[in-house]
């Protein structure tokens, strides 16, 4: 049976999106997951993303494989991606230009705007080592500018977790980072027994920064949803931004704010088709 996919990009952080909507697992397995991001021999992705049906009173079931296989809990490109993708599939039945999508990060809500930015309600960020996890403090602390041992260096590191887990250190210039070679080593370090996303932000004003990532399962991207919402928090709880602000990554900008009335995060950014396929 022929598989339809569609490629999306947020800010160039790609996926294949499947609409999944007939059966309640994901039609693909890790194993093709991962030949299907293959720049060379595959599609080329950092992930594949299913629309399933929803459970627990959500419009839809986001799951998501990274391109090494592993699944993560959420994806914030991801999911504007799956909103703009929802929306197409519903066609001419859409009712409504926001979706309730259940994730193991929690109920997770895009919503299309009117100008074709895509806002998402993020859920609220997790601060306790225990939660994130990692062993850097005891489990009912916070982690915050904490010493870090990595490729012979030492790190300040705040980690935060949007369901998924984040190490944030702050540097002088993102761009002489080198991330293929320190990315792998924070990722795999022994302080995150679930791995980890490493951010490397560079703060130009306490309402602007520069990120660079090293994503869990895919490596350098040239954007992470997630991490752009954990920099934030790590920006306001170390004192370097403001609560809201502007994310500047490789692949774009997001607007991201960490709601001062109701604690959530709130990540404004694009959702882009790029073509549809069949496998
Ligand atoms: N690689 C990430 C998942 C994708 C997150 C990122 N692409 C985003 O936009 O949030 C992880 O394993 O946690």
């Amino acid at each position: 049976m022929a598989i339809e996919f569609t490629k999306y990009h947020g800010l160039g952080n790609d996926f294949i999106l499947v609409d999944n909507r007939a059966s309640s697992l994901p039609v693909l397995t890790p194993e093709q997951a991962i030949q299907l991001c293959d720049r060379h021999f595959g599609i080329g992705a950092d992930g594949v993303i299913f629309a399933l049906p929803g459970e627990n009173g959500a419009d839809y079931t986001m799951r998501i494989f990274n391109s090494d296989g592993s699944e993560p809990e959420m994806c914030g490109n991801g999911i504007r991606c799956l909103g703009r993708f929802i929306a197409d599939l519903e066609g001419e039945y859409r009712n409504k230009d926001s979706y309730r999508i259940h994730t193991l990060a929690g109920m997770i809500t895009p919503q299309l705007m009117a100008d074709g930015q895509v806002k998402v309600d993020m859920g609220l960020p997790r601060l306790l080592a225990g939660e994130i996890p990692t062993t850097l403090g005891t489990a009912e602390t916070k982690v915050i500018n904490q010493p870090l041992e990595v490729a012979g260096q030492t790190w300040e590191v705040t980690c935060v977790s949007m369901g998924n887990p984040h190490c944030i250190t702050f540097v002088s210039d993102v761009a002489a980072i080198p991330l293929e070679i320190i990315g792998p080593q924070f990722e795999h370090h022994p302080a995150f027994p679930q791995r980890i996303n490493t951010e490397f932000i560079q703060v130009v004003s306490r309402d602007y920064v520069k990120m660079r990532v090293w994503e869990r399962g895919a490596g350098i991207t040239l954007a992470c949803g997630t991490g752009a919402c954990a920099s934030l928090v790590a920006g306001v709880l170390t004192g370097n931004c403001d609560r809201i602000a502007t994310v500047e990554l490789p692949g774009g900008p997001l607007q991201i704010e960490w709601s001062e009335i109701d604690q959530r995060i709130y990540m404004t950014g694009p959702a882009q088709k790029v073509f549809t396929g069949q496998l």
